[in-house]
This record gives structure tokens, C-alpha cells and sequence, in this order.
């Protein structure tokens, strides 16, 4: 018999490592509580898919991600994928910025061999806990020939996302993770069913390199709605934002009240990221908002947190918004 895969389990805590007081605590508990080797031990079938060693890398609830966990995390896959030994690699991962992480390894990890983000949406103490089955597919993604080359992947429900376009889209059922161009396949019973490919550059194909990105730029997000102020946009500048993603309404739209202070920031050399707040759809340059004009960028499809991300990774290497904008079409 053929020696199995050698997958690695980089633990960072989440739901997927929760505990609830109670069977019936389903969303109520606490996150990041069970430890890696627990959390492997409970599942003894994955032996069955692959030789799986743990490791634990943060312990915490996804909320709490930051740059410098984006940072680590990145580096410790990136380090772990040049290695012979290692043939995929999973990150058990809090749902709530989970789509915001395996978006950012998609960006900046060089490597074809499979890397699957992971979490659950209730806790391994719950009835009907999901965390189980998931992790249970993820290593079966990671540790699969044929999971190569399709960007950083994430399991959940059954289902194979790509990274790039997956959200969490409710907080209160197992169904969460959707992406609106659809998953790229199923993994059902150990084995992986794919319908299509992602066509995005990523991991192999990308300019970007967690091994050059020493540190990420100051860029955060400015939420639109109906009487909306300033208050925010100018507070980030002050602060000394690189770039700004306005989440706009509809199609990315901005309040007229809100255009003069985005110029301003603009104009002292802050990139303004036009996203859209809906949860589908894409931003058209010159809709709504000259863009070519103000010399703003727009998102296309990416929702506002992982238009964040993208322009974190891009600023690393340019801060020429035609670039820019060359990157959000073409990642
Ligand atoms: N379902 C979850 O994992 C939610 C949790 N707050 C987290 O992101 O860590």
C-alpha cells in the first residue's frame, strides 16, 4: 500500500476549537478552547486519509485576527510548503475573518500544494456539531493530488470554495459559506468532486510573496448609509490610513456629502477603494462615481473586508492607483 499524504494541521483557534457548557449550547460558548492535539485525537478516520500532525499556531476567536497573525500564519505555511515532507496543509480558522485569511494566503503563498482553511459554525460539544465532518474533508482536500493548483481552498459544509470568493453569509446555521459565482466542488465520503476552476491569479501565479512582506500597510474600511457623515473618512486620515475601502451602498455608491473628503484624502496621497456594501455584484469603474477623474479605484467583486486585504498585499509593492487597479482586476 502506497505510504498516505503527510498533511499538517495549523491550529488558530475559532469555534471549530470551542466548548459549550452544555449539548444544547449550540451558539452559545466559548471559542478557541480545545487544543490541536484534542481536536486530532477526537477524529481518528483521518488516519485513514492521511499521516496529519498538528501544530499549534494562536488560540484565539477570528475577530481577534490581526496583521501581525496574517503575518505569521503566512509565513509558517509558506515555510511548511517548501518543505518535501509536507504534502497540504489545513488551518483551523474561527468562521468570522476566516474568508479574509485564506484570501490572504491565496495572495501571497507560493506554492501549488493544497492548503485548506477550515472552521465550524458550532462548537465540537454541540449536537450536530459540524467541525468534525469539515476538518475531516479539509485533510482530505489537502492530502489530494488534485487539489493542487486551485488556490488556497476552504471546507465547509460539504462543499470545496475557493478562497478568493467565499464569505460567511449567516451567523446561526452550518449552511454559512457562499460564494455567488458558486463552490468549486464537493468533497463527499473522502472524495473530492470539482466543477470548475478558479481563473483569478493566485498562490503559483501571484506577484505577491509572504517571504518579501515584512509588514502591511494601515488600510481600513468606511461603511456607507443613509445620512452618513464624515466623521469616519476624516478620522483615518488623520490617523494615517494608506488606503480607504468605502463600503458604498448599492453599486458602490457614495453619499455626495461624503465625496469632498474623500478627494481631500485622496489628494494627500490616500488610495480610495470604491466597494459595495451588498453582499453580490461587482463595481463598474465610472458608475456612480467618476473614478478615472478622482483617481479612485474600484473593487470589482470583492466585498469591502477582503477588498482590505487586497490592497494591504498590493501597497507592499506599489502605490500607483492604475496599478492598483490593474491588481483588483486581475486577483
Ligand atoms: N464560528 C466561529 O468560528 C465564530 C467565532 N467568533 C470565530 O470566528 O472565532
Amino acid at each position: 500500500q502506497a505510504a498516505k499524504p503527510n498533511v499538517v494541521v495549523l491550529a488558530t483557534g475559532g469555534t471549530i476549537a470551542g466548548a459549550g457548557a452544555s449539548a444544547a449550547n449550540s451558539a452559545t460558548y466559548a471559542a478557541a478552547k480545545v487544543p490541536v492535539d484534542k481536536l486530532l485525537a477526537g477524529l481518528p478516520e483521518l488516519a485513514n486519509v492521511a499521516k496529519v500532525s498538528g501544530e499549534q499556531v494562536f488560540q484565539i476567536a477570528s475577530e481577534s485576527f490581526t496583521n501581525e497573525h496574517l503575518l505569521r500564519l503566512g509565513q509558517r505555511v509558506s515555510a511548511l510548503a517548501k518543505q518535501a515532507d509536507v504534502d497540504g496543509i489545513v488551518i483551523t480558522h474561527g468562521t468570522d475573518t476566516l474568508e479574509e485569511t485564506a484570501y490572504f494566503l491565496n495572495l501571497t503563498v507560493r506554492t501549488n500544494k493544497p492548503i485548506v482553511v477550515v472552521g465550524s459554525m458550532r462548537p465540537g460539544t454541540a449536537l450536530s456539531a459540524d467541525g468534525a465532518l469539515n476538518l475531516y474533508d479539509a485533510v482530505t482536500v489537502a492530502a489530494s493530488k488534485d487539489a493542487a493548483g486551485k488556490g488556497v481552498l476552504v471546507t465547509m459544509n460539504d462543499e470545496i470554495q475557493s478562497g478568493r470568493d467565499v464569505s460567511k453569509t449567516i451567523n446561526i446555521k452550518t449552511e454559512a459559506f457562499k460564494s455567488q459565482w458558486g463552490p468549486l466542488g464537493m468533497v463527499v465520503e473522502g472524495k473530492n468532486y470539482w466543477f470548475r476552476a478558479p481563473v483569478k491569479r493566485h498562490t503559483m501565479q501571484s506577484e505577491f510573496n509572504i517571504d518579501d512582506i515584512k509588514a502591511l500597510p494601515a488600510v481600513d474600511i468606511v461603511y456607507g448609509y443613509s445620512n452618513m457623515n464624515t466623521t469616519g473618512i476624516e478620522a483615518y486620515g488623520k490617523a494615517g490610513v494608506k488606503a480607504l475601502i468605502h463600503a458604498g451602498t448599492g453599486n458602490g455608491s457614495v453619499a455626495a456629502q461624503a465625496v469632498d473628503s474623500l478627494k481631500a484624502l485622496r489628494a494627500a496621497g490616500v488610495q480610495i477603494v470604491r466597494s459595495a456594501r451588498v453582499p453580490d455584484g461587482f463595481v463598474l469603474r465610472n458608475a456612480e462615481q467618476p473614478d478615472d477623474k478622482y483617481d479612485w479605484v474600484v473593487a470589482h467583486d470583492l466585498r469591502p473586508q477582503k477588498a482590505r486585504i487586497l490592497a494591504m498585499v498590493a501597497l507592499t509593492k506599489t502605490n500607483d492607483s492604475k496599478e492598483l487597479q490593474r491588481i483588483f482586476w486581475e486577483y
